[in-house]
């Protein structure tokens, strides 16, 4: 099947075949969610020269800062725990807009691309850079889908530390796990921030129990909530011991009162924050042992004296070496919790220089720069996101581009602003720049600042190998590793609607270079619109067990009878490795048998196939499908109804958990019985319903299964 569909792709060289790469995470919100018409941003980014707005704060004031003053920063979470609010509550009160966005509205600045806006989810990532009490922070906005994995594994590789946002609802959720494991890939030190404080059904001691329980994180609780769900009004710092309130008139969160806990006022808050703030201690202090030498020398006999700001610098520690993680609380939406986020943000996570990044000595100060994103701009042309390494980038310099052996020239030099970037003379390392010209370079490539910089870094590296006995490659040890692209499991062709549309399917050559996402209302980001992802085929396998005696009889037909020519046998016991390249082989047989033997008529392919087809019918062959991981979260009501479809699409329930009042579904499903699954949910539970696939691994089908399967691709059924 997968090979037909290649020789299809081959043999119709104006339809290019794009392999689909996300695994899908359709979650019912459509529904949800007021879906507005498309409408232009309601505020001024691009009035003044220089491309700045009237809204943004000049950035200008400190172009390059400090390296221990940059923060490079994620914001990472599962579907709809409030990313994008939390990004736009930052943003307003960093200063750099004046009013705020509100993705119900669809007027945020980071979902900033049409489909965001009207589909209410992120996308795209958008980089924003801001200031924050004399630091710079550049943060990514990272989308929440599974679908949209890969640009979350692009752009957590290029941060320093990041913020996991949770719905204080719902704890840990599926797509939570999976980010959170990807961070644990690139190592990037987290704080967690439990947002929707103030919906119904929050619980601070839920969610923290969730993370310590699916996360396997140990969770510092730095901040306590003062009420929950309608109730929720405040913070208590627990490390300072303070309250934090939100004054009430205030419509946009920015006055809070900070005030000490005091045992006339506050008796049962302070005893419960001091008890709290001696169990952050004392956990602290098992995890360093710096901090666990002063806890027990100077403070031991009363940790009430023991000065916040050491207690703070060994939270930053711990965080750094990722054995704990900072908890804090509050609602984005409700504007309460966002400004210690932030505080939490710079005081906690780490600096580019506090990160361990191995190759840096090989550069000794040279330019080192990795490609991280790669956008597309009719204007502009290209523009290559790049976190910068070490060494200085500026307009007009020619950079080395290591996986492309190519050199190429920056013309110009922006600051992202969401959609719109501040043109910069030069910046440096820790930063993430935004380059234009550079027309050859691809996501996940390295950047140098000429070939002989990059020789002499490999010469470093190599003696820095033998030294240690490393058996890397000299690539290996150059290149800052790629994005891994997660293994295919649809393949599908792409057609033009008409032949008026073929020009834009151009467009398709650069998505290896470029972001490939296609969202569930199939419109590919370069712009081609089609009508439905057509011939969608799903990756089967075969199993690996020896499968026999293979023959295959090359005859010519005569007046509809079959008369042999040819019989040639593979004696030997085929295994799954041969088997993969069987039918690519005699693919390429038919082909050269075509070349070789041009009076030979058509009839000889469809023989061939009879015969493959008759030879692997013998074959006792067994076809793995795809099994998926399936969670589903449904309201009690609505749980019969989702547990007797999913029987009948062959799932495997596994567990059905409580979480407050739904119940989760885990389980495995095949893939192919999955397809148009959101649509089934939402009609069966009023669109209440959520759920979220993950490849689990292939299985082997029934016979029964297999047979319908087989008969289906062979056009019997
Ligand atoms: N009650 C409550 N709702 C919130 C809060 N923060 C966000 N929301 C709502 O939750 C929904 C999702 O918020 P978003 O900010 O779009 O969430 P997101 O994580 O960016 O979602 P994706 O972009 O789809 O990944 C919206 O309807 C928000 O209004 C909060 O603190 N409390």
């Amino acid at each position: 099947m997968l090979t037909n569909l290649r020789i299809f792709a081959m043999s119709h060289q104006i339809i290019p075949s794009v392999h689909i790469n996300n695994l899908c995470c359709y979650k019912i919100r459509a529904s949800l969610k007021r879906l507005k018409p498309y409408v232009l941003l309601g505020r001024n980014y691009s009035s003044l020269p220089g491309l700045i707005g009237n809204d943004i704060k000049s950035l200008h004031s400190v172009i390059s800062p400090p390296i221990a003053k940059i923060r490079n920063i994620g914001i990472m979470a599962h579907i709809d725990a409030g990313k994008t609010t939390t990004t736009e509550r930052i943003l307003y009160y960093s200063g750099y807009t004046r009013s705020l966005g509100d993705v119900d509205d669809g007027d945020t600045v980071t979902d900033f691309m049409a489909q965001e806006r009207e589909r209410g989810i992120t996308i795209q990532s958008a980089a924003v850079t801001f200031d924050w009490k004399g630091y710079r922070v550049n943060l990514i906005d990272t989308p929440g889908h599974v679908d949209f994995t890969l640009e979350v594994e692009r752009c957590l590789r290029v941060l320093d530390g990041a913020v996991a946002v949770f719905d204080a609802s719902a704890g840990v959720e599926a797509q939570t796990l999976t980010v959170w494991r990807q961070a644990d890939k690139h190592k990037i030190p987290r704080i967690c921030f439990l947002n929707k404080m103030d919906k119904t059904g929050a619980s601070f001691k839920y969610a923290v129990e969730s993370i310590r329980e699916k996360l396997k994180a140990k969770p510092l609780l730095l901040q306590l909530p003062i009420g929950e769900a309608k109730t929720f009004k405040g913070l208590v710092d627990v490390v300072t011991k303070e309250k934090l309130l939100w004054n009430s008139n205030s419509n946009d969160g920015k006055d809070f009162e900070r005030k000490p806990l005091l045992e006339v006022s506050d008796p049962e808050l302070l005893k419960e924050t001091t008890e709290a703030r001696n169990a952050l201690i004392e956990q602290v202090a098992d995890l360093d042992d710096e901090f666990a030498d002063l806890v027990l020398g100077e403070f031991s006999e009363n940790f009430d004296l023991l000065p916040a700001e050491k207690l703070q610098n060994a939270i930053h520690r711990v965080t750094l070496a990722q054995t704990a993680v900072p908890v804090l609380c509050g609602s984005a939406l409700k504007n309460k919790g966002v400004q210690p986020l932030l505080d939490a943000v710079t005081r906690y996570l780490p600096s580019p220089e506090e990160r361990n990044y191995e190759f840096l000595q090989w550069y000794k100060g040279d330019l080192c720069a990795l490609a991280f994103k790669v956008l597309h701009d009719k204007q502009r042309g290209p523009l290559v996101f790049m976190r910068i390494y070490s060494g200085t980038i500026k307009p007009q310099l020619a950079i080395h581009n290591i996986n492309g052996n190519c050199t190429e020239r920056v013309s110009r030099l922006l600051l992202p602003f969401a959609d719109q970037h501040i043109e910069i003379s030069s910046l440096t390392a820790g930063n993430i720049a935004l380059t234009v010209g550079l027309k050859h370079t691809a996501t996940g490539d390295t950047l140098v600042s000429s070939k002989s910089s990059a020789l002499a870094a490999a010469r470093r590296a190599e003696r820095e190998g033998e030294k240690k006995h490393r058996q890397n490659s000299e690539a290996e040890r150059l290149l800052l590793a790629g994005v891994e692209i997660p293994e295919p499991v649809f393949f599908c062709t792409i057609e033009p609607p008409s032949v008026a549309k073929q020009p834009g399917m151009n467009g398709l050559e650069f998505f290896s270079g470029f972001s490939l996402l296609l969202a569930h209302t199939q419109t590919l980001k370069c712009g081609i619109i089609i009508s439905e992802v057509p011939n969608i085929q799903f990756v089967y396998r075969h199993l690996d067990k020896p499968l026999g005696d293979l023959t295959a009889n090359l005859v010519t037909v005569e007046s509809g009878e079959a008369r042999p020519i040819e019989t040639s046998s593979l004696s030997e016991s085929i295994n799954e490795d041969a088997f993969e390249g069987l039918p690519r082989g005699i693919e390429n047989g038919i082909h050269s048998a075509f070349i070789l033997v041009p009076s030979t008529n058509y009839e000889i392919s469809a023989c061939v196939s009879r015969c493959v087809q008759k030879a692997m019918k013998k074959a006792d062959k067994q076809v793995l499908e795809p099994l998926m991981n399936l969670e589903v979260t449904v309201a009690r009501d609505y749980l019969s109804p989702v547990l007797g479809d999913l029987a009948q699409r062959r799932g495997n329930i596994q567990e059905i958990q409580t979480r407050q009042d739904n119940k989760v579904i885990i389980g495995f499903v095949p893939l192919a019985e999955i397809m148009g699954y959101s649509t089934a949910l939402r009609t069966l539970t009023s669109g209440s319903a959520t759920f979220a696939l993950e490849l689990s691994t292939y299985q082997a089908m029934n016979p029964q299964d297999q047979n319908t399967l087989l008969n289906r691709r062979s056009g019997l059924t």
